[in-house]
């Protein structure tokens, strides 16, 4: 199967045959990394294509009454962009069944005309004028859409399934996407009304998304033309409580949210959101599936598993077809937007406290902004003042949701609604119908986004980008080194603090050495100076030598000199000097032997002399070994805390110089 007709016509194929191609196209791919579906010849003709538009796998066998458009003519959507509108209604939930709910809810398939009938009313209002009726008047109302799907009941005739809603709407707008236009469709409505049914589905109904992929690869597999190559990739977001989240990584905790940044050219973006190229289905359905386990989902009393954020999966389709005649590129990249947004809910209904509460309440902020935008958009006159006509007033920003779907609400974008609804809720049910019939009157501008290359221009795209890349290269293997020099000095640093480290404790231990012999020196010096003393006293007071006699001073004792005169006559004799002469009598030991008196008070005053001028000398010694201890002292004291780092660094500096 190839690309729809219209491709072909918007892309300008020629109809000569191939001429010799001076670039190949594996010089493109090796930059983009796009690759061709076929291996058929080069030489094919484009003209010569025929294309069915879509896989006939995933279309209806048989028209369904849905599929036919609307009959009034009235406002039948035109080509120019106004926003597709399609509602649709869903089957009766178990807890419905129980309460034995009423289906408010018909639809017409003929006139695509949805009816929404007003609950029976209140028995006591019964006959009564309606403005004395209690509460709100609940009336008959009628819409027309685009599409009205009726999927409430299995046994009716004009059932809609999973794929005749494809098939009126995802098949038609990946027609647009093949033609090069940007496309989004959002599912809106109330919680638990069947939004995510619609859009996800089930792994045996699936919706649309997965319907989209089937037949967005279907149709590059099959297609025939051999000078097309496809490039496909996709991302996957939520905006929960007003963040943005990547549903393509793992989730962290605390979460990682992304930046919105906003380009001249493509408009408001994600900054940093994961974008992969995916080759077939299976690898696009992992992602999908991927993303949806890592959505955000609780369960609420109005829905099991219902959405606490709004979901978009965005798919980007890029053809390149290189014209072999006139060696000439052509690129058509188109946008497929899928949202399946987060249901509105009442707080009431759904008695939600704590954080489903806060997350009813942000939920609720970002659609009534959207239907804010929405009404701003389908009437643009209107509340505009006067002075400000013709400029922007649409309040995109007011949320991240409108801010991020700007370009598809009122941009460049081929953009459908599916308004679902629940089969009994009149007032939410009416709420939804509103927006939606206000949302068909938005028009938007889409246009092809198609470029257009010569082999010179393309040639000279290619040298850039090589540039680019060589320019990109240098940078990076830059910046590596300078990485690896930082890390190189932040180690070297390290070492140098540790030896600064080890050399403050060695001086902080030598200190304390340097300080015990002080200590020691100064006692040594203190006990030689009284040393000195005694010996110079004793100089010069001699003590005069003593002499006991050996027999009496065994029968004197200290006792026996009790202070009376005949004592101390006892006394001074036995202190007398003994006789000399005669053999009888001993010197007594303690006196200086066999020295003449003159000679030996010289020798006594020289040896005075020479000590003192050796203390002298150990005391010079001493005074010059205690500066030099104070100096030391000085330079290696403990550094105070305040101080450390300066010290340190001038320490290091003093290194650093020292190593140069
Ligand atoms: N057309 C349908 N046919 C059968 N079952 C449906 C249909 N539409 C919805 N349902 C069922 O209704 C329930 C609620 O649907 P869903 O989760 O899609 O609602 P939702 O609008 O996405 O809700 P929320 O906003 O809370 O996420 C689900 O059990 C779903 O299977």
């Amino acid at each position: 199967m190839a690309l729809d007709p219209r491709v072909y016509r918007h892309l300008g194929y020629g109809n000569g045959l191939s001429s010799p191609a001076s670039v190949t196209s594996s010089a493109m791919s090796a930059i983009t990394g796009i690759t061709s579906p076929s291996s058929h010849a080069m030489t094919a003709s484009a003209a010569m294509l025929r294309s069915t538009a879509s896989s006939p796998s995933l279309r209806a066998r048989e028209s369904v009454p849905v599929a036919a458009r609307r009959v009034d003519g009235l406002s039948s959507p035109s080509p120019g962009g106004n926003v597709r509108v399609v509602v649709r209604v869903r089957t009766f939930l178990p807890r419905e069944i129980e309460r034995r709910a009423q289906c408010l809810i018909s639809m017409d398939p003929h006139t695509q005309t949805t009816k929404l009938r007003a609950p029976r009313s209140n028995p006591d209002d019964e006959g009564k004028p309606k403005s004395q009726a209690r509460g709100k008047v609940q009336e008959d109302k009628s819409f027309v859409f685009d599409n009205s799907f009726w999927s409430h009941n299995t046994k009716d005739k004009h059932y809609a399934t999973q794929e005749d809603v494809y098939n009126c709407l995802g098949e038609e707008f990946l027609d647009h996407n093949f033609e090069g236009y940007h496309t989004c469709i959002f599912a809106y409505g109330q919680t638990g009304s069947g939004k995510s049914y619609t859009m996800m589905g089930t792994s045996e109904q699936p919706g649309l998304i997965p319907r989209t992929c089937e037949d967005l690869f279907q149709r590059i597999e099959t297609a025939e033309a051999p000078d097309i190559s496809y490039n496909v990739r996709v991302s996957y977001f939520e905006v929960y409580n007003e963040h943005v989240r990547d549903l393509l990584v793992p989730r962290t905790e605390p979460p990682h949210y992304l930046r919105i940044r906003e380009s001249p050219t493509e408009g408001p973006y994600v900054k940093d959101l994961t974008e992969v190229t995916v080759k077939d289905y299976g690898e696009i359905m992992r992602y999908m599936r991927k993303g949806d386990m890592s959505r955000t989902v609780a369960s609420t009393k109005m829905n099991d598993t219902s959405s606490r954020s709004h979901a978009v999966f965005t798919i980007t389709l890029k053809q390149i077809h290189h014209d072999l005649s006139t060696d000439e590129t052509t690129e058509r990249t188109a946008r497929i937007r899928l949202v399946d947004l987060a249901g509105s809910e009442r707080a009431k209904s759904t008695e939600a406290t704590g954080q489903r509460l806060r997350e009813g309440s942000n939920i609720n902020k970002s659609l009534t902004t959207l239907g804010r935008v929405i009404a701003a958009l389908a009437d643009p006159q209107q509340g505009r003042p006067a002075k400000r006509k013709g400029k922007d007033i649409v309040p995109y920003r007011d949320s991240i949701l409108t801010w991020l779907l700007k370009d598809s609400l009122g941009g460049n974008s081929k953009t459908a609604m599916i308004a679902c609804i629940s089969p009994s809720d009149y007032e939410e049910t009416l709420s939804t119908l509103r927006y939606a019939d206000q949302a068909k009157r938005i028009r938007t501008r889409a246009r092809v986004n198609q470029d257009h290359l010569s082999a010179a221009e393309r040639d000279k795209q290619i040298a850039e980008m090589a540039e680019t890349i060589r320019t990109l290269q240098l940078s990076v293997s830059q910046a590596t080194a300078n990485r690896r020099e930082s890390e190189i000095q932040n180690e070297r640093l390290e070492e140098y603090q540790q030896k600064v480290e080890k050399m403050q404790r060695l001086m902080e231990e030598t200190k304390m050495v340097s300080e015990c012999k002080i200590r020691q020196l100064q006692t040594e010096n203190e006990a030689l100076r009284n040393h000195l003393k005694l010996a110079l006293d004793s100089i010069r007071n001699p003590i005069p030598p003593v002499i006991v006699p050996e027999r009496r001073s065994s029968l004197y004792s200290v006792n026996q000199n009790d202070g009376s005169p005949s004592a101390r006559k006892r006394y001074s004799r036995a202190l007398s000097p003994a006789p000399t002469s005669g053999d009888e009598s001993e010197p007594n030991s303690i006196r200086k032997e066999e020295s003449t008196p003159g000679s030996d008070e010289n020798s006594t005053h020289l040896e005075a002399h020479q000590m003192q001028a050796h203390m002298e000398d150990l005391l010079e010694d001493l005074s010059v070994f205690k500066r030099k201890l104070a100096t030391d002292h000085e330079r290696f004291q403990p550094l105070q805390p305040a101080k450390k780092d300066r010290k340190s660094r001038r320490a290091l500096g003093a290194i650093w110089g020292n190593n140069r």
